[in-house]
Formats: structure tokens, sequence, C-alpha cells
């Protein structure tokens, strides 16, 4: 019975020596070959799925196809540490078994083709020839763990609990140590019924062996007891060099010992450790309890306890960071700077929580960095945006087969002070399910009255994080749960209007991408037109991240161009544009379209910044339904039928003639572009608007743009977000914008160069939206 369905995949691969991963199984190891750390960046650029293969030969450095058991399992990448010796841990949950195809190598790493199993959900029955098998293995497993101490009760215990047969086997093969072949044997079947018999009979063999084992070590005591002498022997030399001084040949233990007694923590902590130290000194050295003990005790004396770096709080100094690094951006550096003078004022070690809230690419990021530069601390950053276990943040308990400390723990290791500059991205994108609350976690960190004793799971014993200064981006604050908005200072960064992007491409992104490619001006130019090119037509972006793409674009294709074509400078100007940065993006503006009959643009709010939107509507015959379409949320929902109850009690202000439209027609409302999550309530006038045409056969003006929420009395009501709507408008040459009355006073934010261009209409009634905004 076919229990898997087959996807064709093309996936990074890591070649593993020695270590076989199997699905359901989580694990951590190190990766240090270049081509596996080439392979692990690209996954984590994606979704953090790699495939993870066995090498057949250790001692292999460039293994081939034929180098690599052809089976192995897709998994997914959990966490990640940079080593101090450049290699990386990661930790890993396999999630389904793949046969490779083929390899290929691909900019620096492996990418398989493989066929991925996953379970088919149809097809899970569960035989009696499987029941029994399990229950067998159950058996052999009571008498293995008699040889083995280390498989406890608790664990076969677990297993009783499974009840799909292949998990059952794999689970099992992490309990057991089996030999390289058998791994592969076991991972390769995919009939379960075959994997649980190899299983089987792999096992009652181990069991033999360890019988016949034990009879030869009876035997062989006194051997043993030679060895158990020199053991004792070695331990009094140690013992003797220590009395000589002569720490160079310390042993580990004492290694231990003397950097726990430089460590200035609290007693209880101390004691916690000095346990973990005298378990590990007690265990015979092949147990694997002792490489987990090693690695507990590797991680506590990496972290920067008490270790400060020294505030550099000139604000002259501070301001001159901020403005070398950044363009534009006075009211953002202006709260930075305050935020630093008190700082320096109170000299208080713990300073509120910033968070920089704006679209992607507008700079919040840098921001972070700059302020870390400017007062001179490390600096660290962790993404929030997908985080569901709370375990990520506060890691998992030591007894978990392969636990590490969560990100902050890991984080902190890496900044190796205790007061860096700490950037928490995405807070508004944490999520919550059955792992656990992560935002609850956050707020133990983030809360100055603990997080003077935060206590990661793994380590069991509590850091200081008083002295991090936290900094956390959003691109909005509607998601962030209030506990945490509480505890933090918000301070907003808008999108960017295009004169500030022709600065900051001109003298920011192009001086920096042509330092990172190496090129300097003899070499390289590019004229102001084509960068007023690029913003217009190749990106309309709140921020300057892809304008940041497609300058670093056109750069490597000049270098390729300089080398084909033997050339020593490349000038980019508007005739040659195209040919370096391929052909432009936006070329027909909304405007210039025909009017059409219940077609409208709004202007909405998104995580991406401000954009507009159309919204179209149509009546047709039927039975006074309505139905709404594209991805609306229920807030723009309730707009929709808001709209629809005014135009039905106002027929005569806008000219209806057909009376009993809400009986026998049925009106459609579409949001074009379903796939982005639309909702809020200030699209309101912008179905009104589309309704009314609809029904009155009007046609729309093209060049006109309109936000603003409705009651039931046709009033338009204030809304949100107008300078970044405003801007969005703007980017898309839409100059004429309809906004509520009581939206007048937002009109400052708005930067004079985009101001003065704009026809702003301020109204207060639907009646004038329609006024406006149809043509007779
Ligand atoms: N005002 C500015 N002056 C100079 N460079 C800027 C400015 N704003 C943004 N940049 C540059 O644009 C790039 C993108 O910015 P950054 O990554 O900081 O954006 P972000 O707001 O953090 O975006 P996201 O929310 O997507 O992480 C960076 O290289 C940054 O240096």
């Amino acid at each position: 019975m076919n229990k898997y369905k087959e996807n064709q995949i093309s996936i990074p691969l890591i070649p593993l020596r020695g270590i076989y991963i199997f699905p359901n199984m989580v694990i951590h190891f190190d990766v240090g070959r270049e081509i596996s750390l080439n392979a692990l960046d690209k996954a984590m650029m994606n979704d953090n799925l790699i495939l993870l293969a066995t090498q057949k030969d250790i001692m292999v450095e460039e293994p081939k196809f034929t180098d690599i058991y052809s089976m192995g399992t897709v998994s997914k990448i959990k966490q990640t540490l940079k080593l101090p010796n450049g290699a990386t841990r990661v930790l890993i949950e396999g999630l389904n078994r793949a046969a490779i195809n083929n390899i290929h190598e691909i900019d620096g790493y492996y990418l398989a083709d493989a066929v991925e199993f996953t379970y088919n959900e149809e097809n899970i029955e569960i035989s009696e020839e499987e029941k029994a098998l399990m229950r067998l293995i159950l058996q052999d497993l009571e008498k293995y763990a008699k040889f083995n101490p280390n498989l406890g009760k608790e664990a076969i215990i677990g297993l009783e609990d499974i009840e799909d047969p292949g998990k059952f086997a794999d689970i099992t093969v992490s309990l057991i140590q089996l030999k390289g072949k058998d791994h592969i044997k076991i991972l390769s079947q995919l009939d379960t019924i075959k994997r649980l018999e190899s299983l089987k009979s792999i096992l009652s063999k181990e069991i033999e062996m360890l019988e016949i084992e034990e009879k030869i070590n009876l035997k062989v005591k006194e051997g043993l007891d030679k060895t158990q002498k020199e053991y004792f022997l070695r331990e009094q030399l140690s013992v003797i060099k220590k009395e000589l001084g002569d720490d160079e040949d310390e042993d580990e233990i004492s290694s231990f010992e003397s950097k726990l007694k430089k460590l200035k923590i609290p007693k209880s902590s101390k004691e916690k450790i000095q346990k973990e130290i005298n378990r590990l000194e007690n265990l015979p050295p092949q147990s694997p309890e002792n490489q987990v003990i090693r690695t507990y005790l590797d991680y506590v004396f990496d972290l920067p306890w008490g270790k400060l770096t020294k505030d550099k709080l000139d604000l002259k100094k501070a301001k001159e960071v901020l403005d070398n690094d950044h363009y534009g951006l006075k009211d953002v550096k202006e709260r930075v700077l305050e935020f630093l003078a008190v700082l320096k004022k109170t000299k208080a070690d713990s300073a509120p929580i910033i968070l920089l809230v704006g679209p992607p690419g507008v700079g919040k990021t840098s921001i972070a960095r700059s302020i870390a530069r400017a007062t001179g601390r490390e600096f660290t950053s962790m993404r929030l945006g997908g985080v569901r276990d709370e375990a990520e943040i506060r890691g998992h308990r030591k007894t978990y087969i392969g636990s590490m400390p969560g990100r902050i723990i890991n984080n902190i290791i890496s900044a190796k002070t205790s007061n860096p500059v700490f950037l928490l991205d995405e807070i508004d994108k944490l999520s919550t399910d059955f792992r656990g609350d992560p935002a609850s976690a956050l707020l133990e960190v983030l809360d100055p009255s603990q997080n003077d004793e935060f206590t990661d799971h793994y380590l069991e014993i509590p850091f200081d994080l008083s002295k991090v200064m936290f900094i956390t981006t959003a691109n909005s604050v509607s998601t962030i749960p209030d506990a945490l908005l509480d505890r933090m200072e918000v301070i907003e960064v808008s999108s960017y209007t295009e004169v500030e992007k022709f600065h900051i491409a001109k003298d920011y992104l192009l001086r920096e991408a042509m330092e990172k490619h190496g090129l300097n001006k003899e070499e390289f130019s590019i004229s102001d037109s084509a960068i007023k090119k690029l913003i217009k037509d190749y990106t309309r972006e709140a921020g300057v991240r892809n304008l940041q793409r497609i300058l670093s674009r056109v750069i490597r294709r000049s270098i390729k161009d300089m080398y084909e074509r033997d050339k020593d400078k490349i000038n980019i100007g508007l005739n040659n544009l195209e040919k370096y940065a391929d052909k432009e993006i936006y070329t027909d503006d909304i405007f210039d379209k025909e009017e059409m009959v219940g077609v409208v643009t709004g202007l909405a709010w998104t995580s991406v910044g401000g954009e507009i939107l159309q919204v179209e509507s149509s009546i047709m015959p039927g039975k006074g339904e309505v139905t709404l379409t594209g991805s609306l949320g229920d807030v723009m929902k309730e707009s929709c039928y808001a709209a629809i109850s005014y135009i039905r009690s106002n027929l005569d202000k806008f000219d209806i003639k057909d009376k009993t439209f809400y009986k026998d027609k049925d009106i459609h409302v579409h949001v074009p572009e379903g796939a982005i999550p639309k909702d809020g309530p200030s699209a309101g006038v912008t179905i009104a608007t589309a309704i009314v045409s609809s029904l009155t056969k009007k046609k729309v003006r093209r060049d006109i743009a309109m936000t603003g929420e409705i009651s039931l009395r046709g009033r338009v009501l204030p809304i949100g977000g107008v300078k970044e709507k405003i801007l969005a408008a703007h980017r898309y040459n839409i100059n004429t914008i309809i906004l509520p009355e009581e939206n007048k006073r937002d009109l400052e934010d708005i930067p004079e160069s985009v101001r003065k261009k704009l026809d702003i209409h301020f109204v207060k009634y639907i009646p004038e939206v329609i006024s406006l905004s149809l043509v007779d």
C-alpha cells in the first residue's frame, strides 16, 4: 500500500559525515564546509528547507553524486548559531524522505533534484502485521535497554504512544546505536512493513551481539582493571601538574573550574554550573551525556557575563554618524538624538525601547545600526517574523535531544558583550500557536522589571539583559499586542518622496553599491535623469529597497560589459539604461487610461506603506444580492453594506432612476489583486462612488484618488495614514485627491515638494465626493 505522495523538488543539499537524519528527528550539528554553508544561506533566503544526505565515506572532502547515499531527508532549519571557528551550528527538524536523482554545483552550493515523499493522508490505515511488528520491536527494545542504561523507560513508553508505523520505526532508530549501513537500510525503505521488518532483524542481531559481548566482557575484566589503573594514574598526574602551576596542560575540568571562578555571577548560578562540572567529571568519556554537558558548559562560558562596552555619548558625533549614514529623516534623527541625550543625562543603563515603524526599505534597520555605531555598542539582530514557538526565544529544556539556548541568548553570545544594540525586527509579525506564546516570552525580555533575570530554558540560570539597548521595528503598530506596545517609544519612519529617493540613490545607495563592487568614479557614472527614470518607471515602492537592488543590477552588468568589451568606463544615461536595467516596469499611468463606469481609484494603507487600489462595481439583473470579492476583510465588507444602505435611502440626491435596484438587481463589488488582504474602513467613499457610478451609468474621473470612511448618514469621516496614502498617489502621478475634512491637519506632514503639486479637496458629505468624481 503506497502511503506516500511523490513530489519533484529542487533543493539545496548538505552532505553529512557520519550523521543520519530521519523524519521527525530534531538534532543539531556543525556545518563547516564552504559549499555547505552556502547551501545553508540559500535555504535560509527561501523557505528554510534543506536536503540532508549522508556521505558514503566521511573522508571525501568534495563529494560527488555517487559519493552520497541516494536517500536523504528534507529538513527544516530551526535555528543557526555562528561559531567562533567559522562553522555554523544548526538545529534542524527532519520532515520527509527524499530520493536524490542528481546533484549539481550551482553558485557555490549543491542543488539536488529529488523526489520528496510526503504522507498520503488518505492511506493511513494500519495493518495487523504492522501492529504485531511494532509490538515485537517494543519487546526487543526492553531487552536492549538492559544493556544500554541510557535508553530510559520513558523513551520506550513514549514509543508505545506512536500509532503510525513509519514514524515509530524512524523514532526507534534515533534511540538505538546503529551502524551506518543499518541506518541507510531503514531510511531507504518506503514500505513501512519492510521498514519494520528490517528494524526488527537489526535489533535482534544487535541484542544477540550484546549478549555475546557481555560474556566476553566478563572474561576480560582483568584487562579492564588495567585501563582503570591507567586512568587513575593520569588523574594523579594532572593533579601533580596543577600543583606545579603548569597551567597550559590544565585538563578540561579544571579549565572549566577556573573559568567559573572568574565569573561574577550570583552564588546560586555558580552552584548550578559547579554541579554540571561535577557531573561531567564523574561520567565516563564515552557516555552520550558527557557531550551534552560539555556543550552546555561551552555555552555558559561563551556568554559575555557582565562584559560591557563603554558608551560614547557625544551627541555631536552621534549626529555626524546618523547624517553620514542617512539622507533626510530629519524628525527621526531628532528623536534618536533626543533619546541619546536623555540616556546621557540620566546615565541609565536601561534605556526605553525604541520602536521604528514604517514601510519596508525606509531605513529602519540601518538606523538601528547607526545607533549602535554612534554609541559604540556592538550590534546584533533577530527577525521575529513568523516566530511561533516560544522556545525560539527562550530555548528548549536541556532534556530534549539536540536542544540549544533560544535566539536571545545565542545573539548575546555572538554580540560578545552584554550591552549591545539588539534589533528585534518585524515585531508586528510574531504569531501564536499551540507551542506557546512568543509575545509573552518577548515581554519578559523587554520588561525592565524582569529582564535582569532573564532565564533561558536551556541555560536554567538567569542572565542580565537589562543593559541591552533593544530597538524594535514594525511595518504597522496595529498587530502588536498592547502589553508590548506600551513598553515602547514609537518613532515613525515614513515613505520617501521621489526627490528624497533621488538624493538617497545619488549620494548613498550608489556610493555604497560602487564601493561594494570595487568601482570608482573613473570607471562608472550614471546620469541624474537615468536615476530619476529608475525611481519613476522601475520602482514604485515606499522605501528604496528595490531601487537599491536595481542599482546593483546596473552596476553588475556594467562590470560584465567592461570585461567583455574591454572598456575602461561605462556611462549610463537614458539612451542605454534599458540595456543595463531591463525594460521599465511601470509604463502606463492610471489617468492615461479611459474613464469608465464603476471603476474608482482609492487610497489604502497596507503593510508595505500607502498603495493605490481600484474598486470595481457592477450591477446586473438579479434578486438584490451583494457579492464582495478580492480578499476583503470584515470591516471593508461592512463599509460596502453601509454605502448601499445610504445610497438606497438617498436615491434622488444622486439622480438614480432605478428605484428598486436593491430588490431586482445584484451588486458585485471587487477589489483586484486578490492575494493582498485588504481591510479597514477607509475605502468607504471609494466603494460608495463606484456603486453610484454603476447605478447612474456615469463615468468616473481617472485622475482622481480618494479615501475616507462613511457613516450611514453620508458623512465622510477621518482616516489614518494620510501621509503614506498621499505619497502613494503621488508615486502614481495622481495629484487630485479627495480627503475627509477632518484630515486637514495631517497635511502639515506632507513634504513641501509634494504638497505644492497637489490639488486636494476636503469633503464632509458623500454628495460632494460624487460631484467631484463623476463625469456627466
Ligand atoms: N534615508 C536614507 N539614506 C540613505 N540610505 C537609506 C535611507 N533609507 C534607506 N536607506 C538604505 O536602504 C536600504 C534598505 O533599508 P533598511 O534595510 O534599513 O530598511 P528597513 O526599513 O529596515 O526595511 P525592512 O522593514 O524591509 O527591514 C539600506 O541599505 C539603507 O541603508
